[in-house]
């Protein structure tokens, strides 16, 4: 089961990856991806196999943001790749069928051409502007999640980009399985409680 939340870690100075981890991981989150992009590849995988070790205690999945190779050789649950990165078959290729793969779309034709392929889900963004990521693509907002979520696609849809906890029934509401977010957690006081009512607001909206 592909989970309604997938939290994201970022860089920041004051706090660590694996802190990070942590606090989301208390908090309740069954879903992290580890997304590392200012560091060199061998600090990568040093952190990403402890990020393993702190999932692994709370029993979540640990998806690799970018690196199959990292994923690959720490056996973690999967890897999210972007237009940018791996192509998705050549992934598949390289990881097998036992790991999940997540691939970035930013338009219906991104989501359709996803649809045909070997993957596990599509993240769908972005919502609304957000500073987390550079050269972000055109923001799709709630309109535009309705128009690509009314197509018959059998993927599950994460929602990611600029997400707040009070978006999350109208963004359930458009079709979305889940949601993506990284400094709404992040960046709160206290990310543990909020982690906490992200996933009760989840709960609570899912109509199946
Ligand atoms: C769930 C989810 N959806 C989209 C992205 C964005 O991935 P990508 O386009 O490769 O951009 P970077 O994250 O690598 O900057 C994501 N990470 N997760
Ligand atoms: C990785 C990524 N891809 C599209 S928006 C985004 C950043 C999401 O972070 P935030 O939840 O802080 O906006
Ligand atoms: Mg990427």
């Amino acid at each position: 089961m592909i989970s309604r939340l997938h939290y994201i870690t970022q860089d920041l100075s004051e706090i660590s990856h694996q802190e990070q981890v942590k606090r989301a991981c208390e908090g309740g989150a069954d879903w992290v991806q580890l997304r590392v992009k200012e560091k060199p590849v061998n600090d990568i995988e040093t952190i990403a196999l402890e990020a393993q070790k702190i999932c692994k205690k709370f029993g979540a999945k640990l998806i690799i943001n970018d690196h199959i190779q990292i994923a690959k050789s720490i056996q973690a649950d999967g890897v999210h790749i972007g237009k940018e990165d791996t192509p998705p078959q050549e992934a598949r290729d390289y990881l097998g069928d036992n790991y999940i793969i997540g691939c970035t779309a930013n338009t219906l034709e991104d989501v359709l051409r996803l649809q045909a392929l070997k993957i596990d889900y599509i993240g769908l963004g972005p919502f609304r502007f957000t500073s987390t990521k550079k050269n972000l693509s055109p923001v799709i907002g709630i309109e535009g999640y309705k128009v690509i979520l009314a197509h018959d696609i059998k993927l599950p849809i994460i929602g990611i980009g600029g997400i707040k906890t009070e978006d999350i029934p109208s963004l359930l509401n458009a079709g979305l399985h889940g949601i993506a977010v990284s400094s709404l957690i992040n960046l709160a006081e206290n990310p543990s409680e909020k982690t906490k009512e992200i996933i009760s607001t989840l709960e609570n909206n899912i109509h199946a």
